[in-house]
């Protein structure tokens, strides 16, 4: 197995890794602060519709839910809902807390991989639990932080937008696929930059072995 990123521990399989710069190493991690993000997803949702001519059609599709940061670091970006742990909290109860403080609902969430997120203004390594759940309770409802959207994974199917990579961190198209297939997945993404415009420059993503 090729040598993996520290910070990566387990037993992984090495899914996709990059570089902008090979010449450039990996941060050196001092401290890690935990952090959560948590997606829901619905698998083979029912949805109808009318096809010119013909009849109403039903197809399944994938729906991702995802917020548009309205505020701070990653503004006008897309992603799961999430934040700090606090301090007490477990990242489970962390998680459920800031979906239901950013999204307004309740879901069964069920851990799907860790992301490692290191840049440049800040001395510390992210440690990002994602979580997902098949389903929710409640009402979605925008916050002060993020505007919740639905997206389609299966676009040909749907009159619904596809998954806004091109306005997402850079790198979460390389998990968002393993988190809607139930892979359990592990990453590292250094970045470099000021923190508006900060890049990947070195990356690796590996799914969760059973051993
Ligand atoms: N999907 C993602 N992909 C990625 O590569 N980095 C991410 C990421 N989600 C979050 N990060 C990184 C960048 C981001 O600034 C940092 C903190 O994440 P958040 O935006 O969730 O935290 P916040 O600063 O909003 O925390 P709170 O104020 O507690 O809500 O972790």
């Amino acid at each position: 197995m090729d040598q993996l990123p520290p910070g990566i521990t387990g037993n992984v399989k090495r899914f996709l890794s990059g570089s902008q710069k090979d010449a450039l190493q990996w941060r050196q991690i001092k401290t890690l602060k935990h952090y959560t993000n948590a997606f829901v997803v619905q698998d083979g949702k029912v949805r109808s519709l009318v096809v010119p001519f013909l009849s109403t059609a039903h197809i399944k599709e994938v729906q991702i839910l995802l917020g548009m940061k309205k505020r701070g670091w990653g503004i006008g970006k897309y992603n799961g809902f999430g934040g700090k742990v606090d301090q007490g909290e477990t990242p489970l109860e962390a998680a459920m807390r800031e979906l239901e403080e950013e999204a307004g609902i309740q879901a069964p969430l069920e851990y799907a991989g860790t992301l490692i997120f290191l840049t440049d203004d800040v001395e510390w390594a992210f440690h990002i639990h994602i979580y997902r759940a098949d389903s929710y309770t409640g009402t979605i409802t925008e916050s002060e932080e993020m505007k919740p959207e639905w997206f389609s994974a299966s676009p040909d199917t749907t009159d619904l937008p596809p998954i806004p990579f091109e306005r997402m961190w850079e790198t979460d198209e390389a998990w968002i696929p393993l988190l809607i297939s139930k892979k359990t997945f592990i990453g590292r993404a250094d970045f470099v930059g000021p923190k508006d415009q900060s890049k990947p420059y070195k990356w690796w993503y590996g799914t969760v072995e059973d051993s």
